[in-house]
C-alpha cells in the first residue's frame, strides 16, 4: 500500500486564515517508495514556523528528535530547533489515537521540483495556543482539541473551551471522499457487461458489506473479428462505450453503477491514521484467486505474496484478460492493477514451450511499459515475487537513469521472458541493443501501465514506436485512470479491434480509491507546512512502502 500527500498547484491559501491542507493517500499514487515530497506546481515560501509543536500522529512526545534536511537540493531546508517552550505558546498536534506530541521527529524530506522553506522554529511569545484535537475527542494537553466526525465528515469541530478565535484553530479531519459530510463510500458489486458493446462496468456495490458476494460477472461476447486495425479502423465496442468527452462515457458506462450506489449508503469508517486498520482489507472482492484459472505454480505465488481474495479491479479484468482478449481497463492507482495484469502475463509466458538453449538468448515474451521508474521498479518487483514458484521465468527491468551498458549487460547473461521499462529506454535499447529487436519478435503480451500518465510525459511517439516494433499478434492490456482522447488514439493504434472497456471507476467518485486513507486539516496559513512536514515525517519513518506526491 502506498500513500501520497497531494497538494496540487500548490494551493495553500485559500482558506484564509483558515488555510486547509487535504492529503489523500495515493492520489495519482505514483512514484512509488518515494523519498521526496515533490510539489507539483506548488510552491512554498519561506515559512517561520512559531514554535512547531509538530507532533507524531502516533502522539509521541518526540521533543528535541532529529533534525531535518529538507531540500531535494542538498541543502538544509529547514531548521528546527525543538527547543523547550516557556513562553506560553503552544502549537499542539494530536495523535489520531488521542496522544499529543510535541516536537516530533523529524528527517531528510526532499522537495522535488518545488522550493524547500526555511522552517524556523523560534519560539514565539505571543502567548497563542492551537491544539490538534484527537479524533477521538481526546482532549489535547494544552491545546485545543478536536471532536473529528468519523463518518466521512471532513469537517472537524474544534471545540475550544477556551477560545473562540478560530483563526488560530487547526482542524483536523479525514474522510474517504472529500468534505464528505455524509461518509460517500465506495462501492462495488456486480460487473454488468455491455453486450455487443464490449464496455465493462462494474457495478459498484457495497464494499464494506460483509460475506457477501460483490462481483458477479457478466459473460464475455466476444464474435468480432480480432487482429490490430489501423487507427481510422477503431475497436467498435470502444467507438460505442467511449466516444465523446470523458464524462459522457461515465455517463454511458456508469448508468447501472449510479442506480447501486444510490440505493445503499455505506457507514464510513474512520480514516484517520495511517495504521487504523479498521477497513483494510474492504477494498477486496469476496472472489479469491483460486476461482480463476491460474496455474498451481502461480497460484502458489500468489498465496505466497499473500493474496487471497481479488481487489475489485483484479476481478473485473483477470477473467477477461485470461481469455485472450485486449483490455481497456479505467481503474485508479494502488487499486491493484499490476497484480491484475501480471498474473495473465506470467500465466501466458509458462504456457509457451520451453526455451531452445541451443539459442542465444530467449525471444522477450512480456512487455511492461510504465510511466516513471519507480512504478516499473515496483512492477518489477511484484513480478518476481508472483514468480516465486516459476523458477525458469525471468524478469528484467530497463529504465532510464541507470546505465545502458549495464543493462545490456544483463539483459545477455540473464535470459528473461519479461521485460518491464520506461518507454524512453526501451526506445533505446531497441534502437541501441544488438539482438533486442529480434528479441522483441517474441512479445505476446504488452502491457501499457497508467497510460494517461504515459501520454501526459510526452511518450507518444516512443509509445508508437515501441508497438510498431513488436508483433501484431499479441495481446494488449492497456490501464488508465482517466481515458481521454489521447488514451483513445492510443487504443486504437495498439489494441485489437474487439477489446474489451472495463471501467472500475464509480462516476463522480474520488480519484482516490476509498481504500487509500485520506485526510485533511484545516490550520492557519504560517502553520501549514510546518505541520505537513510533521505528518510527513512520522509517516515516512512508520511506513516502509510510503509514496509522497
Ligand atoms: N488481491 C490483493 N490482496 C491484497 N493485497 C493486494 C492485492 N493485490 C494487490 N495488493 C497490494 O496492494 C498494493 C497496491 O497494489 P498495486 O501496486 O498492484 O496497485 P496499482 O493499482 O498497480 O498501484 P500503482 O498505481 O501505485 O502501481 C500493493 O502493495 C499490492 O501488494
Amino acid at each position: 500500500m502506498s500513500s501520497g500527500f497531494s497538494q496540487r498547484g500548490g494551493r495553500g491559501g485559500d482558506f484564509g486564515d483558515e488555510a486547509g491542507f487535504r492529503s489523500s493517500r495515493g492520489q495519482r499514487g505514483r512514484g512509488g517508495r518515494a523519498s521526496g515530497v515533490s510539489h507539483r506546481g506548488g510552491r512554498y515560501g519561506d515559512l517561520d514556523d512559531e514554535e512547531s509543536g509538530i507532533g507524531s500522529p502516533r502522539g509521541r512526545r518526540g521533543r528535541g528528535g532529529r533534525t531535518t534536511d529538507l531540500s531535494g537540493r542538498g541543502r538544509r531546508g529547514s531548521d528546527l530547533d525543538d527547543e523547550e517552550d516557556d513562553s506560553g505558546e503552544e502549537v499542539g498536534f494530536r495523535s489520531p489515537r488521542g496522544r499529543r506530541g510535541r516536537g516530533g521527529r523529524a528527517s531528510g524530506l526532499s522537495s522535488r521540483g518545488g522550493r524547500g522553506s526555511d522552517l524556523d522554529d523560534e519560539e514565539d511569545d505571543s502567548g497563542e495556543e492551537v491544539g490538534f484535537g484527537s479524533p477521538r475527542g481526546i482532549r489535547g494537553r494544552g491545546g485545543r482539541m478536536s471532536t473529528l466526525s468519523r463518518r466521512g465528515g471532513t469537517e472537524s469541530d474544534l471545540d475550544d473551551d477556551d477560545d473562540d478565535d478560530d483563526d488560530d484553530a487547526i482542524e483536523f479531519g479525514a474522510s474517504g471522499g472529500r468534505h464528505n459530510r455524509g461518509g460517500r463510500a465506495e462501492k462495488m458489486g456486480s460487473l454488468g457487461s455491455r453486450r455487443g458493446g464490449k464496455v465493462r462496468d462494474v457495478d459498484f456495490g457495497d464494499r464494506r458489506s460483509k460475506g457477501r458476494k460483490m462481483s458477479d460477472f457478466g459473460s464475455s461476447e466476444d464474435d468480432s473479428e480480432s487482429g490490430e486495425v489501423d487507427e481510422d479502423d477503431g475497436p467498435s465496442g470502444f467507438e460505442d462505450g467511449l466516444s465523446g468527452d470523458d464524462s459522457g462515457q461515465e455517463d454511458f458506462v456508469n448508468s447501472a453503477a449510479k442506480k447501486s450506489v444510490s440505493s445503499e449508503s455505506v457507514e464510513q469508517e474512520t480514516v484517520l491514521g495511517t495504521r487504523d486498520n479498521g477497513g483494510a482489507d474492504s477494498y477486496l472482492s469476496q472472489r479469491r484467486f483460486d476461482e480463476c484459472s491460474l496455474s498451481p505454480a502461480t497460484l502458489k505465488g500468489v498465496k505466497a505474496a499473500g493474496y487471497e481474495r481479488m481487489t475489485a479491479v483484479q476481478e473485473a479484468t483477470l477473467p477477461i484478460i485470461l481469455k485472450g482478449k485486449d483490455v481497456l481497463a479505467k481503474a485508479r492507482t494502488g487499486t491493484g492493477k499490476t497484480v491484475a495484469f501480471l498474473l495473465p502475463a506470467i500465466e501466458v509466458v509458462s504456457k509457451l514451450p520451453p526455451h531452445d538453449h541451443d539459442k542465444k538468448r530467449p525471444p522477450i515474451s512480456v512487455i511492461v511499459v510504465c510511466p516513471t521508474r519507480e512504478l516499473a521498479d515496483q512492477a518489477a518487483a511484484e513480478a518476481n515475487k508472483l514468480l516465486k514458484f516459476h523458477p525458469s521465468i525471468g524478469v528484467q527491468l530497463v529504465i532510464g537513469g541507470t546505465r545502458m551498458a549495464l543493462e545490456q549487460k544483463r539483459m545477455h547473461t540473464n535470459p528473461c521472458q519479461i521485460l518491464v521499462a520506461t518507454p524512453g529506454r526501451l526506445k533505446d535499447h531497441m534502437e541501441n541493443t544488438p539482438g533486442f529487436a529480434t528479441r522483441l519478435m517474441g512479445v505476446k503480451f504488452l502491457i501499457l501501465d497508467e497510460a494517461d500518465r504515459l501520454l501526459d510525459m510526452g511518450f507518444r511517439t516512443d509509445i508508437e514506436r515501441i508497438v510498431a516494433a513488436l508483433p501484431k499478434q499479441r495481446q494488449t492490456l492497456l490501464f488508465s485512470a482517466t481515458v481521454p482522447d489521447e488514451v483513445r488514439q492510443v487504443c486504437h493504434v495498439a489494441m485489437k479491434r474487439d477489446l474489451e472497456f472495463v471501467n472500475t471507476v464509480q462516476e463522480g467518485s474520488e480519484e482516490t480509491h476509498s481504500q487509500v486513507k485520506q485526510m485533511h486539516l484545516v490550520a492557519p496559513l504560517d502553520k501549514q507546512f510546518s505541520i505537513l512536514y510533521g505528518l510527513l515525517t512520522d509517516h515516512i519513518s512508520e511506513n516502509v512502502d510510503y509514496k509522497v506526491i
